[in-house]
């Protein structure tokens, strides 16, 4: 529909723009819009215009405003986002359903809308969806400059260790080699590979392997990975004493798998191990089945001891930068 518009230059739009904003006079409802070289800006009275200024009819399209789910549920939803997808995760069926409609809604950009089904469960970590929106749980994630495709459904993936992977990733240099044991979809293998290194990836799940490949093609770092499927203490075998470093991230677990990763290792290996312990003494198992594992062979020598993040009530994810050096 047309709106009483001020035509003016491109040169003269800005200026223009805010002589009448400072009357007040900007139409808001209505986009300002380009046409052959002349801007045309919607006003709210033709007649209050300046006369040097000149007024025309013109059809300038309605402006859209932002929504927000927060405004049409009238609280302030949690969520998570995967490329395209909506991870909502709500004990009750019907508040979830509430925030994936206002997802849908608002302005927020949610072909898909999920939410968690069940806690991650058995060897693969992968966790039941309820898909509440739209029809795939195939993402595709974008962390510090990397994509990453995942289907969630087949493979586990969290988008809230996106920083602790960019601190490991620091510290890889060129030409170094690096295990990843528990590799998933590749968030530690592919830009470790980035950085230089050359990196071999393990994952029991076979489609976890699958999109590793495919990301560390869609990443450019093909030639750098050598991925394999399998139980990572049977492909261990072939990697004796190899790596400079070695990435433990299955945690609840992962200290069982230290006998693999002393293996793993060559005569000067940084281990990142991933844990989960109580508050009281989040790093004390981890340090001492390190030692356990590999005194007397290696000098150890814990080089960082972090918080990732809270896990349950007075439980931790916390992750041990430990040092062997072979004596
Ligand atoms: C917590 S996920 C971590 C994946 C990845 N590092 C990430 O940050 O997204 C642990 C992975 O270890 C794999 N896994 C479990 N047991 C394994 C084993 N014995 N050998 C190799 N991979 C294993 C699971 O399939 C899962 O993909």
């Amino acid at each position: 529909m047309a709106v009483p518009c001020v035509r003016v230059s491109v040169e003269d739009g800005e200026a223009t723009r805010r002589r009448l904003a400072d009357d007040d006079l900007v139409d808001d409802a209505h986009e300002i819009t380009g046409e052959a070289g002349d801007l045309y800006i919607p006003v709210t009275d033709a007649d209050a215009v300046p006369d040097d200024l000149s007024v025309v009819d013109f059809d300038a399209p309605e402006r859209r405003t932002q929504t927000n789910p927060a405004d049409l549920l009238g609280y302030e939803p949690t969520y998570e986002r995967l490329g395209d997808v909506v991870i909502v995760d709500e004990d009750d069926p019907e508040r979830a359903r509430d925030i994936a409609d206002a997802l849908v809604e608002s302005d927020v950009r949610a072909e898909t809308v999920v939410d968690r089904a069940s806690k991650i469960k058995g060897e693969t970590r992968v966790r039941d969806w309820d898909v509440l929106v739209g029809d795939s749980t195939e993402a595709v994630h974008r962390e510090y400059g990397h994509e990453f495709a995942v289907d969630i459904a087949e493979v586990y993936f969290s988008p809230r260790l996106a920083t602790e992977r960019h601190r490991v990733v620091e510290q890889v240099s060129e030409g170094e080699r690096a295990f990843d044991m528990f590799a998933g979809v590749g968030p530690y293998a592919v830009p470790m590979a980035s950085a230089g290194a050359e990196v071999v990836a393990t994952d029991i799940n076979e489609t976890a392997i699958e999109y590793l490949r495919e990301n560390a093609a869609r990443n450019g770092v093909a030639d750098r990975i050598t991925a394999v499927a399998g139980d990572v203490r049977e492909v261990a075998e072939d990697y004796e004493g190899w790596a400079d470093r070695v990435v433990m991230n299955l945690p609840h677990t992962a200290s069982d798998f230290l006998d693999t990763a002393v293996e793993l290792a060559g005569d000067d290996c940084v281990l990142h191990l991933y844990d989960i312990q109580h508050e009281d003494d989040p790093f004390g198992p981890a340090e001492r089945a390190i030692r356990d594992a590999a005194e007397p062979e290696y000098d150890v020598t814990i080089e960082t001891r972090r918080e990732v993040r809270s896990y349950a009530p007075h439980e931790l994810n916390v992750v041990v930068d430990a040092r062997l050096t072979r004596r």
